[in-house]
């Protein structure tokens, strides 16, 4: 698990491990291995130009003292400072070691002409949009061509949320210290680090529990229920889904699929004649249940693991009902799309809940869940308002959308790194659905089925993905390939 600590923790850790170190030992480990990544990202260090992008404070340290480094094995490094105040240790250095210090007239020129740029304009030290002076600047890397290393996190990245106000960085590489920062994960800040590697400079034993995680292939293994001996197709786990109406037939055939190849001991599909006609004649494997739209309480299977409810089922009195009465239960329910907008009418429903639950809306039907908050505040801010549905709601919440985020009360959040545009494609959520609530009903808790779920569904879409469109069929077709590959990983094949 790659673990993220917000800015007030780094400090405090930062804080007492300095208290142990002699002066500037933290900056000379940080500046160590930012130069040996820069150094990496050059065919050849002798010869090559270097714009260094230098801001008041000591992210522009690392990349002046890195720079010196640089500039000992015969780059040409040049410093371009973003206002008056440099780093003025870093800056001896690296004119120390050959390097120099540009003019704002040159800076265009240097930028451009570079093998290398290394932004450190600010670091964990920024706070709001980058200003005018420092945005000039990441506009020219941005516009060079040349690769981008950012130092800690690209500037103009709200470290904490991954919010972006105006010009951000675009890195290439983004060199992090100590620990990884949430805005390296969420988006639109994920969307600006490129490759994050991680240099080690002791923070460790410092660091308390962290606000974020983002799993490797090898923790989702672990995850992972798999058959034992005695398995049967109960132990297994018994789902069931409610989803999909005369209208969107398609829903429920998704959701069914997106379950049975996640492994689940049997799926019981509810819903009406004809739609459960379509799922079976897809999925034979499928048990249906006829359910009267006039009666959706009354006949509701009772052996069950775990329930789906909400794709593609509507919104009418009918669909509200069947949701009270599965929410009065003692399943796991995962509640998806429809059954989210009527949750935002009866919050209550889950609120006085204490089965395991989880929901997975997108950022509009998150809106729903809290009124007052916009769409576009979600999107960028995705992190905060999960976080809040969490608390608020007290069960787990997994926001879908370019950065899928769960969040559960008094745990550290987790990002899934699997995401890719490509599953932003009608009915992938509707896969996502079956297969997180197949985790769900294989005994997961509602974080580790969604964590699973979702680091299975962006793998499987990026598996589908052979230069063409990926369909949410195609998604349910890779799924098998997705738990190979994790299994793999996790060493158990
Ligand atoms: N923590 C650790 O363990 C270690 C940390 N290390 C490194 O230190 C970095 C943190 O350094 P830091 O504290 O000096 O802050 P930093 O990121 O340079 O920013 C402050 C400067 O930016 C300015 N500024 C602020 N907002 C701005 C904006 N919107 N747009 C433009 N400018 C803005 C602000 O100006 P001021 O407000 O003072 O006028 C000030 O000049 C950290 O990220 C890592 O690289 C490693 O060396 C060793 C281990
Ligand atoms: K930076």
């Amino acid at each position: 698990m790659r673990e993220a600590h917000t800015v007030d923790t780094v400090r405090r850790a930062e804080g007492a491990l300095m208290a142990r170190l002699p002066e500037g030992a933290l900056m000379r480990r940080a500046a160590a291995g930012l130069a040996a990544v820069a150094a990496r990202m050059l065919p050849r260090v002798y010869g090559a130009r270097v714009a260094l992008l230098v801001g008041g404070g000591d992210n522009g340290g690392d990349a002046l003292y890195a720079g010196a480094t640089l500039a000992r094995r015969g780059a040409a490094v040049r410093a371009v400072p973003a206002g008056p105040r440099v780093h003025e240790a870093g800056l001896a250095a690296l004119r120390a070691a050959g390097g120099r210090l540009v003019g704002a007239e040159e800076a265009e020129g240097e930028i451009s002409a570079a093998d290398l740029v290394i932004d450190g304009l600010v670091g964990i030290g920024g706070r709001g949009g980058l200003r005018a002076s420092h945005a000039v600047l990441a506009g020219y890397a941005t516009r060079s061509g040349a690769p981008v290393l950012a130092v800690d996190l690209p500037s103009g990245v709200d470290a904490d949320t991954g919010a972006v106000e105006g010009e951000a960085v675009h890195a290439d590489v983004t060199v992090t210290f100590g620990t990884h920062k949430p805005g390296l994960f969420v988006d639109p800040g994920a969307g600006h680090a490129g490759v994050v590697e991680f240099v080690d400079i002791g923070l460790g034993p410092e660091l308390p529990a962290p606000r974020l995680c983002a799993p490797r292939a090898d923790d989702i293994a672990a995850l992972l229920p798999r058959p034992g001996v005695e398995s049967d197709k109960y132990r297994r786990g018994v789902l069931a889904v409610a989803a999909g109406s005369g209208r969107y037939r398609g829903a429920a055939v998704l959701a069914v699929g997106g379950a049975l190849r996640a492994g689940v001991g049997m799926v019981r599909y509810i819903g009406q004649e004809s739609v459960a006609a379509e799922v079976i004649r897809h999925w034979p494997e499928a048990v249906a249940s006829v359910l009267e739209p006039t009666d959706p309480a009354g006949r509701l299977p009772t052996h069950v693991g775990a329930w789906v409810i909400g794709p593609g089922r509507g919104l009418h009195p009918a669909a509200e009902v069947e949701l009270e009465t599965v929410l009065a239960g003692d399943r796991p329910v995962l509640v998806d799309a429809d059954a989210i907008t009527l949750l935002g009418r009866r919050p209550h429903l889950v609120r006085d809940r204490t089965a395991p639950t989880l929901l997975t809306p997108h950022a509009g039907e998150l809106a729903r869940l809290l009124p007052g908050t916009e769409r576009d505040d979600i999107e960028a801010r995705r992190l905060e308002h999960a976080t809040r549905a969490a608390e608020e709601y007290g069960c787990t919440v997994l926001l879908k959308g370019s950065t899928t985020v769960i969040a559960e009360p008094g745990a550290p959040a987790v990002a899934n790194p699997t995401g890719t545009p490509l599953l932003a494609t009608a009915g992938s959520g509707d896969v996502l659905s079956g297969l997180s609530g197949a985790l769900l009903a294989g005994g997961l808790t509602p974080g580790a089925a969604a964590m699973c779920g979702a680091f299975l569904h962006g793998l499987a879409g990026r598996l589908a993905h052979d230069g063409a469109p990926v369909s949410a069929s195609d998604l349910i077709g890779a799924i098998p390939a997705a738990v190979r590959l994790v299994e793999e990983a996790g060493g158990r094949r």
